[in-house]
């Protein structure tokens, strides 16, 4: 199954966190099962915060970008859309709350899930949480709104 990151268009593929064009970027993907989505990714050595444990700012990044991605999936599937379809049902974080619970260890993969707690409108609150060798280390909260149609107007137009 495609990430919804595969499914942006160009234009909306540069984010730090999640554009599949950015070639220093974290490129997360997230892949929705039609109830979550997950995404999966093994920090590198220099994501330390002490040695052997992963940094906070990082862990954020996650979550934050794994959310605008799961509204962006729930948004289409409640649509009943085929995700990545014009018009662009694509998302900006508005609100990003994140809890570490405890260190998480710098090495193993690391699992990224995303559930849809409220969708209606323009708004999507995901709550995202972080597992790492089968415990949960962090738990956020990402509310994700869709970007305003003169935002995606700007950013499409093509010269
Ligand atoms: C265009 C695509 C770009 C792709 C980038 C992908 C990014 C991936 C993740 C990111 O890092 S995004 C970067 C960090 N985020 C930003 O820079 C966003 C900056 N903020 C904005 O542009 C605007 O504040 C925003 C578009 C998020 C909202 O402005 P609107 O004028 O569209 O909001 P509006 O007042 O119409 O409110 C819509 C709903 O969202 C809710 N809302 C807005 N801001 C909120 C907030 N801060 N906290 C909680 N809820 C919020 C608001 O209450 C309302 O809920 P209800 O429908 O239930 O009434």
């Amino acid at each position: 199954m495609n990430a919804i990151q595969d499914t942006y268009p160009d234009e909306l593929s540069h984010c730090y966190g999640c554009g599949r064009l950015n070639p220093d970027g974290l490129q997360i993907k997230s892949v929705w099962n039609g109830n979550e989505a997950i995404a999966r990714f093994t920090p590198r050595p220099y994501h330390t915060a002490v040695p052997g444990y992963v940094y906070g700012g990082l862990l954020a990044s996650l979550i934050d970008c794994h959310g605008t991605g799961t509204a962006a999936a729930a948004a289409y599937a409640a649509a009943g859309r085929e995700p990545g379809t014009a018009p662009y049902l694509r998302f900006l974080t508005a609100s990003l709350r994140v809890n570490f619970l405890k260190p998480t260890p710098l090495g193993p993969e690391l699992i990224i899930h995303g559930r849809v707690k409220e969708l209606a409108g323009r708004k999507v609150v995901v709550e995202a949480w972080i597992e790492v060798d089968g415990e949960t280390t962090v738990q956020g909260e990402v509310v994700a709104v869709q970007a305003p149609d003169h935002m995606l107007a700007n950013l499409l137009r093509r010269d």
